[in-house]
C-alpha cells in the first residue's frame, strides 16, 4: 500500500491517473492546504486527531501544511525517546549478559519519504528538519511559469504603451495625450535567476526582439539567454542592473538571495527603468523599492510577492505611486494540478525503473 495525504483537492481525472500509476495508492485529501504556510492551518481545524495520524501513516504528502511538521517532530522525539529507552535498556541487559533493544525504531515513527509541494518555493518548508529525516521534497517548479512569466510580460508591455496613465485618464473620462510611448523591441531586460521563470520570461521576450540578460549564481550559460552573469560578480551585476529598462525577480529565497535588491541595487537602475518580483517577497528591501519610487527614482514596478503576506491594509505600498500590486497571484493558472500531477509521476516512474527522483529535486544546501 502506497499512502499519499494531500492538502490539495485534485479532480477525479487527475486521481484516476494516480490510480493507473499506483495500483495499491491509499489517497486521503485531509483539506486544503494550500502552498504558503501562511494559508494552511484551516484543513485542521474540528478534524482532530484523525488528521495527525493520516499524516503519520503517510509514504508520500502532497502540499504541505504545519501539521506535517508537527508529527515529523513528535516521530523524531517519540523515536529519540525510544532510543535512549533501549539504550538504558541495553545498558541493564548487558549488566545482566542478556540482549537488548538497541536502536530498534518502534512503529509510531512516520514512514514519510517523499514530499511533493504544490509550489515552487520551498522557503516555507522546515528544511533542516526534512534533511536531517532523510525525506526528500521535488517542487512544483515549472508548473506555473508560463502564467508567471505572461503576467510579467504583460506589466512590460502596459508600461511601455502606457496603459496604466490612459486607465487612469479613462476613470476621469480624459482624452490625454502622453509622450513617451515606446516598444519592448530593442528594449534590454535583466532577469535575476534562470530558472523555470526566468526561462520562458526570456523566450517571450526574446521573440519580441528585446535584449535578455540572465543572472545566476555561478553564471553559467543558460539557453536561451543570450547572456548571463554570476550574482557573485559585483562588478557584472552592477553593470548589467545599470544598463536595464526592465529587471525582473525571480528568485527563491535563500540566505543568499534575502535583501538581494536592497538600496544600492536599485540605486543602480535608470530612473527610467522598471522593476518586478514575481519571486519571494523577501528578496527585496520593499521599503528601499518604496522610497525609489516616491523619489522618482525608477519608473515604476510591479510587486506579486512581498515581505509580509497578506500585504497589510495599512502599508504605504498599496498608494506607492507607479506601483502595480498583485495578489501572490502570478502563478494561479488553471493547468496547474495537471501540470503538478504530471510532474510527481515522472519521477514516481523514475523511481520504480530503478533511477530516482529526477525532477524537481530540492537541493537541501542550496535551500531550493
Ligand atoms: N509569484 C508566484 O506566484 C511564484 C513565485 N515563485 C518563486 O520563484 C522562484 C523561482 O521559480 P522557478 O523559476 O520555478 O525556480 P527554478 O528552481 O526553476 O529556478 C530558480 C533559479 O534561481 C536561480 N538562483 C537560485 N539561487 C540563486 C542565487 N543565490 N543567485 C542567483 N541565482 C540564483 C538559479 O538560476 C535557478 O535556476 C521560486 O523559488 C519561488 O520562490 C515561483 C512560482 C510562483
Ligand atoms: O509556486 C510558488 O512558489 C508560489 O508562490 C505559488 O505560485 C503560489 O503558491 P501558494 O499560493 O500555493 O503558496
Amino acid at each position: 500500500m502506497t499512502t499519499i495525504v494531500s492538502f490539495v483537492s485534485l479532480k477525479p481525472a487527475l486521481l484516476q491517473d494516480l490510480r493507473r500509476a499506483i495500483p495499491d495508492l491509499d489517497f486521503r485529501y485531509l483539506g486544503d492546504g494550500g502552498g504558503r504556510k501562511d494559508r494552511r492551518e484551516n484543513h485542521k481545524e474540528g478534524r482532530g486527531e484523525s488528521q495527525e495520524e493520516a499524516v503519520s501513516q503517510a509514504d508520500i504528502i502532497f502540499g504541505w501544511s504545519p501539521l506535517v511538521e508537527r508529527v515529523l517532530r513528535q516521530g523524531r522525539t517519540d523515536e529519540q525517546g525510544k532510543a535512549a529507552q533501549g539504550k538504558a535498556r541495553q545498558g541493564k541487559a548487558d549488566e545482566q549478559g542478556t540482549a537488548g533493544e538497541q536502536g530498534k525504531v518502534g512503529p509510531g515513527n512516520p514512514p514519510l519519504k517523499w514530499i511533493q509541494t504544490w509550489s515552487a518555493g520551498v522557503d516555507y518548508l522546515p528544511l533542516d528538519l526534512l534533511k536531517e529525516l532523510d525525506i526528500v521534497v521535488t517542487t512544483s517548479s515549472g508548473a506555473n511559469a508560463p502564467s508567471i512569466a505572461q503576467q510579467t510580460l504583460a506589466c512590460l508591455l502596459s508600461w511601455t504603451r502606457c496603459l496604466p496613465q490612459l486607465a487612469q485618464a479613462q476613470a476621469r473620462k480624459e482624452w490625454i495625450t502622453l509622450h513617451g510611448y515606446g516598444e519592448a523591441t530593442g528594449k534590454t531586460l535583466l532577469i535575476l535567476g534562470t530558472g523555470h521563470i526566468g526561462r520562458t520570461l526570456a523566450s517571450y521576450c526574446l521573440a519580441l526582439g528585446m535584449r535578455v540578460v540572465g543572472a545566476n549564481w555561478s553564471g553559467h550559460p543558460q539557453p536561451p539567454f543570450e547572456r548571463t552573469i554570476s550574482i557573485q560578480d559585483a562588478d557584472s551585476l552592477q553593470a548589467a542592473v545599470a544598463s536595464a529598462d526592465f529587471v525582473v525577480n525571480a528568485l527563491p529565497l535563500t540566505q543568499e538571495t534575502y535583501h538581494l535588491a536592497d538600496e544600492g541595487f536599485l540605486g543602480w537602475m535608470k530612473a527610467s527603468a522598471y522593476y518586478v518580483n514575481v519571486g519571494r517577497g523577501k528578496t527585496t528591501d520593499t521599503e528601499a523599492l518604496r522610497l525609489a519610487l516616491e523619489e522618482g527614482r525608477l519608473a515604476g514596478a510591479a510587486l506579486d510577492v512581498f515581505e509580509e503576506e497578506p500585504l497589510p491594509a495599512v502599508s504605504p505600498l498599496w498608494g506607492t505611486r507607479n506601483l502595480i500590486i498583485t495578489p501572490h497571484t502570478a502563478g494561479l493558472a488553471e493547468d496547474y494540478n495537471r501540470r503538478t500531477v504530471a510532474i510527481f509521476l515522472e519521477n514516481w516512474a523514475s523511481l520504480q525503473a530503478g533511477h530516482g527522483l529526477r525532477r524537481n529535486l530540492v537541493d537541501f544546501r542550496r535551500q531550493y
